[in-house]
């Protein structure tokens, strides 16, 4: 695992090298990188993180549950973790609910809070942050509290009338799939998208995938990126 972690090191890139380093001591995983390794800097040693872009439906979650299959990444749903705070009737729980349930975006606080949760608690090194960011304020958030920016982010891009159809099909008993709040959802994800994908467009690390096709298909454009890496 080490080594495969090494070899993705030289295209880890961190813009924050201060901010990084004290929020470092936040990972478990930091310390057991640096001392497993004599030639490795710390800088090398830091969490590889790739947040997956796409409107809802998209594909997201489908596409990463292969790439956790084919490239041992931890699969991380900003969804996912905003629906378990809802079912442990956490402090913040109502509001989250009735933030998802109108097709809005949960306060970043809240979200970047519980992403670092489920990445402190893992032992691997290899993120995908599936869903996030959704605005421009939870990419900041995220740089401010975690203190790096991403190595890779995949958008998966589909057309809405698609979108629709897939998330109307998706049969998970979630209180967003339906049609009133897919609309504002599709607002929303309108509205706040575009920024975040010409920012890392612009940063060189944005791989726009065309998301229609079989799962199959579309994990076959998805592989040669993280194969490349991994070499
Ligand atoms: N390429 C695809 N073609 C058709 N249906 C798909 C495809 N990828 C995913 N789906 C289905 O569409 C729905 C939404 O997929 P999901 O991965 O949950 O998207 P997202 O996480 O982006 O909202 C699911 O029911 C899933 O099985
Ligand atoms: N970064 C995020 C991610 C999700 N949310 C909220 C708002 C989203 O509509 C819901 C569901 O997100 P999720 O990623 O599970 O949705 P899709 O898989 O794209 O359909 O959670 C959020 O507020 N902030
Ligand atoms: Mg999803």
């Amino acid at each position: 695992m080490w080594r495969r972690v090494a070899s993705l090191s030289p295209l880890i890139s961190h813009s924050k090298p201060s901010i990084h380093n004290q929020a470092a001591s936040t990972f478990k995983i930091w310390e057991s990188f640096t001392s497993q390794s004599e030639t490795v800097t710390p800088s090398k040693a830091a969490p590889f993180i790739t947040f997956v872009l796409g409107g809802p439906g998209s594909g997201k979650g489908t596409q990463c549950a292969k790439i956790v299959e084919a490239f041992g990444f931890t699969h991380v749903s900003a969804g996912d973790l905003l629906r378990r705070e809802i079912a442990s009737n956490s402090a913040y729980g109502a509001v989250i609910l009735s933030t998802i349930r109108e097709g809005k975006i949960v306060p970043s606080q809240v979200t970047v809070q519980l992403i670092l949760k489920e990445m402190e608690a893992s032992d691997n090194c290899k993120f995908l942050i599936d869903g996030f960011p959704r605005s421009e304020e939870n990419r900041k958030a995220f740089e401010e509290v975690i203190g790096a920016e991403p190595d890779v982010v995949l958008f998966f891009d589909c057309p809405e009338q698609e979108m629709v159809k897939r998330v109307l099909n998706r049969n998970q008993g979630r209180v967003d799939d339906n049609i009133e709040t897919i609309k504002k959802r599709l607002e929303v994800f309108d509205e706040l998208n575009w920024p975040i994908v010409n920012y890392y467009t612009q940063r060189g690390k944005l791989h726009r995938i065309n998301a229609v096709g079989t799962v199959d298909e579309i994990f076959e454009k998805v592989r040669p990126i993280f194969a490349a890496l991994s070499k």
